[in-house]
């Protein structure tokens, strides 16, 4: 039976979010990451270790069937790469940033500047949408450094907490793309693969809800069972059970975990006792 090979990052910010991902729906993989390839166990599927930066041509090549890699990566090396599947973490911004002191109006301020970066095509692009013409230098790493020893006037780069741009005496003036760690697949992946990558995204996308979601019980008074319900819409309706207690009920039900706290004030306005709340491992809808 043939395999999906995908591709993971071998070792940096996407590796351990990507290996627990895979753990989270059911697939056990053999070998750590010091091999370059590892099977799993208990699923049609081969991981590859290796460089993110390198996976967009592995891709395009068909050496690899899908792989979880950084969107910015794609929007850099693989236009014709499909997003399969967005994974909620890694997530970070591709932005302009020039030096504090810089008074930086708008776009028109980078005309015939250095632009210092590791990302030359979402750079031209992005050039290019503002008609701006300028000058790209291409450095691997360390880009924030580039202002300070004279190297550049403005850098792009990326942005998660906004503290190495802090450090360097820099500040964030554009957003060029919003990234996160996405399920990609190759453009001449075959229909027998194609199929195995569908098994592995219907997994994806429920411990993805599972972790969107909370799972909610507690007893509600009768005479308010109706305005409790009203605040948990759950899945379908909530579940609810008659307690041993004359009067009371148990109801149970999905939330929303960004809306937790201001469903449980309201809930609790609302009369309800004894709220627990659990995590929800895999939601299938
Ligand atoms: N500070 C950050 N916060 C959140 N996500 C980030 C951050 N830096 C990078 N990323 C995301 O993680 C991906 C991997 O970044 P990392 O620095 O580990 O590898 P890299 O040096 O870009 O790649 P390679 O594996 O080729 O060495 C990036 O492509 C980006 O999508
Ligand atoms: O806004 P922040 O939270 O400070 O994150 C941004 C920094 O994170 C990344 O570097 P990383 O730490 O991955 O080092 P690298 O340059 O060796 O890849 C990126 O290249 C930025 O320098
Ligand atoms: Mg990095």
């Amino acid at each position: 039976m043939s395999k999906l090979k995908i591709a993971v990052q071998k070792s940096g910010r996407l590796h351990d979010d990507s290996m627990q991902i895979l753990k989270e729906v059911g697939i056990s993989i053999d070998n750590g990451k010091d091999q370059l390839k590892a099977a799993a166990r208990n699923f049609p599927l081969e991981v590859f270790y290796l460089r993110n930066g390198d996976i967009p041509q592995y891709l395009k090549d068909g050496v690899v069937d899908a792989a979880i890699i950084g969107e910015n990566v794609l929007v850099e090396k693989g236009k014709d790469i499909t997003v399969v599947e967005k994974l909620g973490f890694s997530s970070c911004k591709v932005s302009v940033a020039v030096p504090k002191a810089f008074k930086y109006k708008g776009v028109q301020d980078l005309e015939g500047k250095r632009i210092a970066t590791s990302y030359p095509n979402t750079v031209n692009e992005f050039l290019k949408q503002h008609n701006i013409e300028a000058n790209i230098h291409i450095i691997n790493g360390s880009v924030e450094i580039a202002p300070n020893i004279g190297l550049a006037d403005a850098i792009v780069d990326i942005v998660s907490s906004g503290s190495t741009l802090f450090k360097n005496n820099l500040k964030e003036v554009e957003v060029i793309l919003k990234s996160e760690a996405v399920l990609a697949a190759s453009p001449v992946i075959s229909d027998e693969k194609q199929n195995i990558l569908d098994r592995l995204q219907f997994r994806l996308q429920s411990v993805l809800k599972g972790r969107k979601s909370k799972y909610i019980l507690l007893n509600a008074p009768n005479d308010k069972l109706q305005e409790i319900i009203n605040v948990l819409p759950g899945m379908k309706s909530p579940t609810v059970l008659p307690l041993a207690e004359a009067g009371w009920s148990s109801v149970h039900s999905v939330i929303n975990k960004n809306e937790f706290w201001e469903i449980i004030d309201e809930l609790k306005a609302k009369g309800a006792q004894g709220i627990l709340v659990c995590p929800i491992d895999n939601m299938v809808i």
